[in-house]
């Protein structure tokens, strides 16, 4: 455990009213189980700041100093690889009576309270490798912490990965659009407030972030500049008239701010002395000097806490609208999944009273008794009626019996079978040859048509899930499961049917028969006796 650290840059900053920032602390942590990242579950934006900026741009140390405590993994490569959402609580005590405690407490490790900040980065770490791995891989899954402190303002802010141009380690060849959609997803929701971390190093008109910022606000009226690494701009050069707003305006106006370098981390310099600094650094630097309200992390601090705090309380009469229309929609979904099942006899009548309903919905759909008889379009049995006599019927007329047969195989056929000698008559074998290969070509057709009755059957299957069903997920799925394994199973002996079909026809040609008059009669005789004997449609639903 700490104590709590008497220096408290933050401590003479006043809160405007009561906070409002932890009642949608509190609405973000119901929600967030829901994964929800783009609302497209709730359609609920909350409001939210979410840091962006270019890799190692410093937005970790901003954190880090807003908090007053080392708690990120930091350095020099990419660090941050998961979402990290941010909850600052400004609280006296730990909960049970003891003052002047900071605390740190994650979304998936409730009701364990973290005193020691350096294990809060362990467990960053460990949480971001378990999701994408040791080496740099990064994803879009959030990691939810919240950190209570006298010495903090209430500030919710979500750490997001930085923008990147090449991939390295694990990471995909497109990670630099696969993080510029996850930041979109963030800052695009007119929710958002955007701290667009910007380094003093490069090129600041250049930024990424604020390009990132322009693209989705383009008035900058929910945009914050942070200007971070002032310590190390090119010598006679400095930041001055962006922090005016003159070169790229934001209404919400630019902080610079000095962290520490790796060397001070390196050297272990706390954050308390870095804040020192920063303050001796801002004193000295005469080009910064009376523009004390944009320097400094104290004053990013009380900025933030302001503009989130106002932002909230302006979209807090929609979000409350939004927040009852959405729940009379989700009591009323539960309404209409009926009372609470308490028995395992209840439960179990409940499935008999599913699976019956469901059963008989089948058999309707397919006998045709079913309520979609008066749409305007085919569906169940007639469907299925449909694909046979139309259809399945229309492809076995289109072969052609003389199809790839010329005179000339005949003839050498003919040839073959006799030898030396003169042919008087068709001799059988080379007879019998030919038209077993005609009728052949009558599988395909027929495979296909018990494939198109094999789908139709699916189709029926989904449309007989009642509104009942849709309450218990985990039975639908199965039921799912089970009726296209049992149709699945049922399309193999019907297969074996049809191709036996074939394989008798060919191997009796019925010279007998009153049609018969000639080779290509045999292939006409065959397809009308598969028409007549409705071949997959009836095996199919035999097995059904
Ligand atoms: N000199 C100096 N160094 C800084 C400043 N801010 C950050 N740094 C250093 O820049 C490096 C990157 O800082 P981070 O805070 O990890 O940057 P980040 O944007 O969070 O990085 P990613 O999460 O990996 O994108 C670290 O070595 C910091 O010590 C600053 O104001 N001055």
């Amino acid at each position: 455990m700490r104590k709590k650290s008497n220096s408290n840059s933050n401590d003479d900053v006043p809160l405007i009213g009561s906070s409002v920032i932890p009642l949608i602390n509190k609405l973000q942590d119901i929600f967030s189980p829901l994964g929800d990242i783009d609302n497209r579950l709730t359609g609920l934006r909350l409001p939210q700041v979410a840091v962006i900026g270019s890799q190692s741009s410093g937005k970790s140390s901003v954190l880090e100093a807003l908090v007053g405590r080392d708690f990120l993994p930091r350095g020099c490569d990419i660090c941050t690889r998961r979402p990290l959402v941010l909850q600052l609580e400004k609280c006296c005590d730990d909960g049970i009576g003891n003052e002047s405690f900071e605390w740190g407490e994650f979304g998936h490790l409730q009701d364990k309270r973290f005193y020691d900040f350096d294990a809060v980065r362990r467990e960053i770490l460990a949480e971001t490798e378990k999701e994408v791995g040791v080496n740099k891989g990064v994803s879009d899954k959030q990691i939810r912490l919240k950190i209570c402190s006298p010495n903090v303002l209430n500030i919710t802010l979500v750490d997001l990965p930085g923008i990147t141009k090449v991939p390295v380690g694990d990471q995909p060849s497109d990670i630099e659009a696969r993080i510029r959609n996850m930041i979109m997803s963030y800052i695009k929701q007119e929710t958002s407030i955007i701290l667009a971390v910007s380094p003093a190093n490069a090129d600041l008109a250049n930024s990424d972030a604020l390009q990132m910022a322009k693209e989705v606000d383009p008035t900058g009226t929910r945009t914050i500049g942070v200007i971070t690494k002032l310590d190390i701009m090119d010598k006679g050069t400095d930041a001055r008239n962006f922090l005016l707003g003159k070169v790229i305006p934001l209404r919400l106006g630019y902080i610079g701010v000095v962290n520490r370098s790796q060397e001070d981390i390196n050297n272990n310099r706390s954050i308390r002395q870095a804040l020192a600094h920063e303050e001796q650094f801002f004193r000295d630097y005469h080009v910064y000097r009376g523009l004390s309200d944009r320097c400094g992390i104290p004053q990013l601090a009380k900025k933030l806490n302001q503009i989130l705090e106002q932002h909230i309380r302006n979209v807090l009469p929609t979000l409350k609208t939004d927040l009852t229309s959405h729940l009379v929609a989700v009591e009323k979904e539960l309404r209409s999944y009926g009372e609470a099942l308490e028995s395992k006899g209840e439960r179990g009548a409940m499935l008999l009273n599913i699976l019956t309903k469901y059963s008989e919905a089948f058999s309707a759909e397919v006998d045709g008794k079913s309520q979609a008889m008066t749409t305007k379009e085919l569906s169940g049995g007639a469907r299925i009626h449909h694909i046979f006599q139309s259809i399945f019927v229309k492809s076995l007329e289109e072969v052609d019996p003389c199809d790839d047969l010329s005179d000339e195989d005949i003839r050498i056929a003919i040839h073959n079978a006799t030898g030396p000698r003169n042919a008087l008559f068709v001799p059988e074998v080379p007879f019998e040859v030919l038209v077993r290969r005609q009728i052949a070509r009558l599988l395909d057709p027929s495979l296909q048509c018990l494939r198109f009755v094999y789908d139709e059957l699916i189709k029926i299957s989904r449309a007989c899930e009642s509104g009942e069903m849709r309450r218990f997920s985990e039975l639908r799925s199965r039921l799912e499961d089970v009726t296209a394994r049992f149709l699945r199973d049922s399309v193999k002996p019907a297969e074996r049917m049809i191709t036996n079909l074939i394989d008798m026809e060919m191997d009796y040609i019925n010279s007998s028969h009153p049609n018969f008059i000639g080779g290509t009669k045999a292939v006409d005789m065959a397809q009308s006796e598969l028409k007549a004997m409705q071949v997959p449609t009836t095996l199919i639903l035999f097995h059904v």
